[in-house]
């Protein structure tokens, strides 16, 4: 067993297909951010054996950030329970729950003692440390500042894993899914600190493989059984595989799981052979010269109820949103083929499509074509970024007309408002509402980053958008081993 092991999870961004994406007929378009959660895990021997073992976790950038487990066999007799595992909080330590901790913990030593149960006792006479820290963008960092307009230079002087001089209950977060990745993290370090998964499996870029499935399957499993809901489950991909096309696994794959809770109904879930989490993650290439930028926008949303509202909506009205849904999807599907349409033509002509990119990049998107009309070099190229521009465009409208339907804020006004000066800025090719949308966030897509510095230096500045910028920016790469 490794002396200490450590895997980084990214956060993510749902660019295209949000709520259609809890329908498995329907994909969505997620990108990865270099903005990760890192879980550390340390064994350490103490001098006496006792009945149990400890793990202590520990998150400094919280006020009440350590929790304190001990682990062993369940002795309860009535009915027998002897091949299950008990993890129970220590209260002394801290007073709340950590449920997504405590659930990895639960489902992860229950498969341990499955598998090996002499391993599992030989666990007694040691401590497990887990250490788990946040890069900044994870939590809103307005506490370190008087002023109300925040800039990404002063972002970038904060110390890494800023303390957030809040408990991990009452941070404000900024949606980059930090529970996700909080579970996709810990679970790879425990599964490979212990064996389960290889260390050469999650190495940065060592692309998908039977490892990464069986710990993607855990972690979907953890997730859902510690929200208490069966989401689509695209966070736990991207931090898993990175920026992908997803597609959701079939609810039934977890069900029997879930209720049952036994190693047993666990492992059949999440085998590898199987495949029976039959989610599907294929590989999308993000324009060369696009640059994601995103930004907290001091407001809340409730995404469950947002959620549940969309669906009674689907449910009550079948045909109207199958209609409306087909259509969203058409254009959803539309902006993933023009993605690899420039993919293809930046790799066939890259001076003609660097000199599209450099000429989009200083005009504002609505004016592309009648400005370039006469640039028959690299017009085909313009157009694409047009279609880009107009079918996203598109989109928004479809999602915000569904939000009407459904009596939901899925684009609020004052975020049609930020998102349309957005797009009058010059070299933004795309901008929304990420995820389910609401208040909280808002993505935008640049073609260069003096682009991306001039929207931030003028739109984001407004002090009636109430704007922070956040540092993370697309990133290749799910989770992977790294040192702390
Ligand atoms: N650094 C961390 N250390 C320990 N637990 C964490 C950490 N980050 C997140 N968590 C756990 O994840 C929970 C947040 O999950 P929740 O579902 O409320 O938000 P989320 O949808 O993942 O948020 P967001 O997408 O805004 O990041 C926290 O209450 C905590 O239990
Ligand atoms: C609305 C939904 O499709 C996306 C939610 O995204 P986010 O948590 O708002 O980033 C829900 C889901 O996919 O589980």
């Amino acid at each position: 067993m490794p002396f200490r092991t450590t895997v980084a999870a990214p956060g993510k961004v749902l660019v295209v297909g949000g709520y259609l994406v809890l329908d498995k007929k329907y994909n969505g378009l997620v990108i990865a951010v270099n903005s990760c959660v890192y879980t550390s895990v340390k064994t350490k021997k103490l001098d006496s054996l006792t009945n149990s073992f400890k793990v202590l976790v520990n998150s400094p950038q919280f006020t009440n950030g350590k929790w304190e487990y001990s682990v062993s066999l369940n002795t309860e007799n009535n009915p027998p329970q002897s091949n299950t595992v008990l993890v129970e909080q220590d209260y002394t330590v801290s007073k709340n729950k950590n449920v997504f901790i405590e659930t990895v913990l639960e489902t992860f030593f229950g498969l341990l003692n499955y598998r090996n149960r002499e391993e599992f006792e030989s666990l007694k006479g040691t401590d497990l440390e887990l250490l788990v820290v946040s890069d900044n963008d994870f939590y809103s960092q307005r506490h370190e500042f008087v002023d109300t307009i925040i800039s990404s230079k002063k972002l970038s002087e904060l110390p890494k894993f800023n303390f957030t001089k809040s408990s991990i209950e009452d941070v404000k977060k900024t949606g980059l899914g930090s529970s996700a990745a909080l579970v996709t993290s810990l679970s790879s370090a425990l599964m490979i600190h212990f064996g389960f998964a290889s260390k050469q499996s999650f190495l940065k870029n060592s692309g998908n493989n039977d490892d990464k499935y069986f710990v993607h399957g855990f972690s979907q499993y953890c997730h859902c059984l510690a929200q208490g809901k069966i989401g689509s489950g695209f966070d736990v991909s991207s931090a898993i595989f990175g920026s992908h096309i997803y597609q959701r696994f079939s609810p039934s794959s977890i069900e029997i799981a879930m209720q049952n809770k036994d190693p047993k109904s666990i492992m059949d879930a999440i085998d590898p052979k199987t495949k029976r989490i039959d989610s599907t993650a294929k590989n999308i290439s993000i324009p060369n010269g696009f640059k994601l930028v995103l930004a907290d926008v001091n407001a809340g949303s409730n995404t469950p109820s947002m959620v549940s509202k969309v669906l009674q909506w689907r449910k009550n009205n079948p045909k109207d949103s199958n209609e409306l849904w087909e259509e969203i999807s058409r254009n959803n599907t539309k902006i993933f083929s023009l993605f690899d349409t420039l993919v293809d033509e930046s790799s066939k002509n890259q001076k003609l499509y660097d000199l599209a990119i450099n000429k989009c990049s200083k005009t504002i998107a609505s004016e592309w074509e009648t400005t370039f009309q006469t640039e028959t070099d690299c017009l085909l190229i313009i157009k694409l970024f047009s279609q880009i521009y107009e079918t996203n465009n598109k989109v928004r409208k479809l999602m915000k007309l569904m939000g009407d339907k459904a009596g939901v804020e899925v684009e609020p006004d004052q975020q049609t408002k930020l998102l349309d000066q957005c797009l009058s800025s010059p070299g933004v090719i795309m901008a929304g509402v990420p995820g389910a949308g609401g208040y909280d966030a808002i993505y935008c897509m640049c073609l260069s980053e003096e682009s991306a510095q001039l929207l931030e230096s003028t739109v984001w500045k407004v002090p009636e958008f109430k704007v922070t910028p956040l540092l993370s920016r697309q990133s290749d790469s799910g989770c992977f081993v790294t040192e702390l």
